[in-house]
């Protein structure tokens, strides 16, 4: 079934205190790793933003969020609105090692009828490495005018399936690279750890 890639990549930084997308690990930007993993999924792919960094260098197309300061739900909103197909794939510009293989496995679960399809990694979800339905957008856009903005909030209210870490074939295949592709970066200690993990043969 085709799939619109979301990248989100807007917020604040705050933790890090630069702006996490455009720091580097090893030789490459880390929103560019990712939009590189995106594009062996699909050329269908949309970067959504709330900010004034230019992204033009992605040659991707490049989105507002519709509601200002909603956080990552208001880039979900975004992206859902613009996209042009039933599925999405949701993943952010602060996870540098995210990877298509799992990106194809977590779409392969999708059931129709489902609104969601996201993993759970050591026992937390990972809704901002995961698939959503279009028919979610009312609900999403509900939650967003009564600023309901915790992610955990929306998930509640439609249906969705989580697959576990051992559930994925990947996982069974190389459990630690596998518990890499959800390392999320939000400080400076986290960018430090980011570059011992990418000199690190898993
Ligand atoms: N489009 C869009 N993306 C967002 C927004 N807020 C966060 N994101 C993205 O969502 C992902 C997770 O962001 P967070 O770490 O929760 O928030 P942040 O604002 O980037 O960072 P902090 O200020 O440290 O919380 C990252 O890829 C952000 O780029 C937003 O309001 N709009």
């Amino acid at each position: 079934m085709e799939c619109t890639m979301l990248l989100l990549a807007g917020g604040k930084s705050s933790r890090m205190g630069v702006n996490k997308a455009l720091l580097k690990i090893g030789e490459e930007v880390n929103i560019s790793r990712v939009a590189s993993e995106l594009k062996k999924v699909s050329e269908n792919i949309l970067v959504i933003t709330n900010t004034s960094e230019d992204y033009r260098f992605l040659h991707l197309p490049l989105i507002p969020d519709l509601h200002k300061d909603r956080g990552p739900l208001g880039g979900l909103h975004a992206g859902m609105s613009y996209s042009k197909t039933e599925l999405q794939f949701l993943t952010a510009c602060d996870m540098p090692f995210v990877s298509a293989e799992a990106i194809n496995e977590i779409i392969s679960y999708y059931e129709p009828g489902l609104d969601a399809i996201i993993p759970e990694i050591n026992g937390r979800l990972q809704p901002l490495f995961a698939v959503y339905h279009k028919r979610c957008l009312p609900v999403l856009t509900d939650c967003l005018v009564k600023q309901e903005l915790k992610m955990r909030i929306f998930l509640e209210k439609i249906s969705v399936k989580i697959i576990k870490e051992t559930d994925f074939e990947l996982y069974h295949k190389n459990p630690k690279r596998f518990q890499r592709l959800f390392f999320n970066m939000n400080t400076r200690e986290d960018y430090q750890e980011a570059g011992h993990i990418n000199q690190t043969e898993f």
